[in-house]
């Protein structure tokens, strides 16, 4: 659904790679004017487009494949870092208390994106509420109160109050113990001198811990010119994309973007309130090109495990926060099957010491392992580093947020208490588990 026309076009381009019977020089520039072409019909700048093929072509050819990896993986794989070049990594949205201020031009679907926003972190968990600091465009207050209560997140407004800077300092006020407050602001048709004033009042009384510009695809390439004006002025911290749904051009909009400081954070892709996704470029790239499984092709090319992933060091100290353990679980994934990596690890490290298991269980371990891995993206960054705070009404909104059970987040929290005690036990001893597993492993 999102961009479907580029996903089509360069998903045909792709194709060639797969027919072809080996890769030389002429498959792959044949396969490069395609995606310039597809991007270029995206609207996407040409000068980008022509600097992409050039090292697509020059990395292919010259470039060799990672040790795993056959040649057709590897000309999709530069394809997709280089894809990544251009539309950028995407904001880092934390779930954790905080407060965001929403700014555009008029039309551009800011207040419908206020909604969906506050909408977005209340799946995650969060209580979410919005401040109607719109007072220019007489529909807004309205608008903004009929999404809200067919979401069922908390709205603060006056409707007959003229000055935006009172009602959002009110606001916050009403929402207090809310995690989430967005603040809408109103629009214009240009970044007119009294709307700058506008934001800089709001902004200093907001204190915002994100600003995002909310932004018409339908723009294309003058998103660029947009984002760097409102940066100058106020300084966003990321941008939504709306309507990439309806447009030829969202691959101009995308890409000039990523040029700018901001970061893209979200997109909307329609016109219901689920029609809005954080934006994550890797997922977003791997959808265009059609292939579910780039994330797995990328790692296959990192098959040796970092010291990061494993710091031992830090583990014997003491300090395993569930961010290690999070850390753990993905190292582990990187490793191969649970199944080899369950049966090396001692009894009082979560694995089994050796003994023998049935498949089932070791399939079950393997679920658990992945729901755990769920309920910790619904923690915030404060609970990672100290899991001692969380208590009922936190596990209950991580719960809810991750949509796993309340006894399935405690049984994490054991699961990481024992995990942190075993490793206590080992501190100072010559216990070395990433040597030991790679042995094990062959590797
Ligand atoms: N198809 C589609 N329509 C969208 C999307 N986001 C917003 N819209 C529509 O765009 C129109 C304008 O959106 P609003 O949210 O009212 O615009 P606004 O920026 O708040 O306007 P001002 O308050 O005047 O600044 C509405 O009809 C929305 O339903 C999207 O991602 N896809």
């Amino acid at each position: 659904m999102v961009m479907e026309k580029l996903g089509d076009s360069l998903q045909g381009a792709l194709k060639k790679l797969i027919g072809a019977g080996r890769i030389d020089e002429r498959t792959v520039n044949e396969v490069v004017k395609d995606i310039q072409r597809a991007l270029l019909q995206a609207d996407v700048n040409v000068k980008l487009v022509m600097g992409m093929s050039q090292r697509i072509k020059e990395r292919a050819m010259k470039e060799d494949p990672p040790a795993g990896m056959n040649p057709r993986e590897h000309v999709i794989r530069i394809v997709y870092q280089e894809l990544m070049e251009i539309i950028g990594k995407g904001a880092e949205i934390h779930l954790k208390p905080q407060t965001i201020m929403m700014v555009g031009l008029q039309g551009s679907g800011k207040t419908t994106s206020t909604a969906k926003l506050a909408r977005y972190f209340q799946r995650k968990g969060l209580k979410a509420g919005v401040i109607a600091a719109d007072t220019f465009r007489p529909g807004a207050y309205h608008q903004l109160k009929t999404l809200c209560e067919k979401l069922n997140v908390a709205f603060y407004g006056e409707e007959n109050n003229p000055d935006a800077v009172e009602i959002t300092r009110n606001g916050l006020k009403a929402l207090e113990k809310y995690d989430i407050k967005i603040v809408d602001t109103a629009g214009r048709h240009a970044l007119e001198a009294d709307l700058i004033e506008e934001m800089e009042r709001i902004n200093a009384v907001a204190k915002p811990n994100h600003k995002f510009m909310v932004l018409d695809a339908g723009i294309g390439q003058q998103a660029s010119q947009q984002a760097h004006a409102f940066n100058d002025s106020v300084g966003i911290t990321g941008v939504i994309i709306t309507k990439l749904d309806g447009t030829a051009k969202g691959g101009g909009a995308l890409s000039a973007v990523s040029e700018t400081k901001a970061p893209i954070a979200f997109i909307g892709v329609g016109e219901t309130p689920e029609d809005f996704e954080k934006f994550e470029a890797d997922r977003f790239i791997s959808r265009l090109l059609g292939m579910g499984d780039l994330k797995s092709l990328m790692e296959k090319a990192e098959e040796t495990l970092s010291e990061e992933d494993v710091n031992v060091e830090a583990l014997m100290q003491g300090r395993f926060t569930l961010k290690d353990m999070y850390k753990q679980l993905e190292a582990m994934n990187k490793m191969g099957p649970l199944k080899q990596i369950m049966s090396m690890l001692p009894l009082g490290m979560g694995g089994m010491g050796g003994v023998k298991l049935s498949d089932e269980t070791f399939q079950a371990t393997s679920d658990k392992m992945k729901n755990y891995k769920i309920i910790m993206d619904s923690m915030t960054e404060e609970e990672m580093t100290d899991p001692k705070l969380i208590g009922g009404s936190r596990i209950k909104r991580i719960s809810r947020g991750s949509g796993c059970s309340p006894e399935e987040v405690r049984e994490l929290l054991k699961y990481h208490k024992t995990m942190q005690t075993a490793l206590k036990g080992f501190r100072g001893g010559k216990f070395n588990i990433q040597k030991m597993m790679k042995k094990r492993l062959g590797m």
